[in-house]
């Protein structure tokens, strides 16, 4: 069965904005907001479960997608575990938390997850994009973007969208995800 359309199961504006922009000229993206919780583990653990939950509770074809944010220093906590640490921390708090470190790099990391529907194994698409944690530069639009620093000149929110979408964590598992779509889904 050939997909015609996406159904993106996000709650974040962000992301889905941006899958558009990269996926938008390839395939339909229709977003349905279903809060579907989120287990712990390792980075594919936690982003097949929340595609497997997302396919029951649409009881249909689900994609979700995952962001991680690993610190080397910290062996790549927080990881999946970013976005309490963003909440309670700030920009300046994931900052501190590397102040006794020397090595300030870190993996952004996406992970999209399909699952054809309720009792389906799902799949995994996974993009990794190198940078280092920095004081806060640029719009604080969109979560840790102003403090990944990429190629050590701009941070993600100092980029432009457009040069932010060819080389971003993100892009690059959709790359994947559009290879998959392209050969048929096998
Ligand atoms: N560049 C970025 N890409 C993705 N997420 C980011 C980025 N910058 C900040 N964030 C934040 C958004 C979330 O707080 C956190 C990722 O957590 P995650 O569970 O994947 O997203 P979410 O809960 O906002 O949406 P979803 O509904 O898809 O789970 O990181
Ligand atoms: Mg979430």
């Amino acid at each position: 069965m050939t997909l015609t359309k996406l159904n993106f199961i996000t709650g974040n504006k962000n992301k889905l904005l941006e899958v558009r922009a990269i996926l938008g000229k390839v395939i339909e993206v229709d977003n349905q907001e279903v809060d579907v919780p989120e287990i712990q583990g390792t980075i594919e653990e936690i982003a097949k479960e929340k595609a497997r939950r997302a396919a029951e509770a649409i009881n249909g074809p689900a994609l979700t997608e995952d962001t991680a944010l690993e610190f080397h220093a910290l062996k790549g906590l927080p990881g999946p575990y970013i976005k309490s640490f963003m909440e309670k921390l700030g920009h300046d708090g994931l900052n501190k938390m590397l102040d006794g470190f020397e090595d300030r790099t870190a993996e952004a990391v996406c992970t999209f997850a399909f699952c054809r529907g309720p009792g389906e194994e799902p799949i995994v698409f996974q993009g990794r994009t190198e940078g280092a944690i920095v004081r806060p530069r640029g719009p604080a639009n969109f979560g840790w973007d102003p403090i990944f620093e990429y190629d050590g000149k701009q941070t993600y929110a100092e980029m432009d969208k457009e040069e932010k979408n060819k080389i971003s964590h993100r892009y690059k598992a959709l790359v994947k995800l559009q290879q998959w779509l392209a050969e048929g889904q096998q």
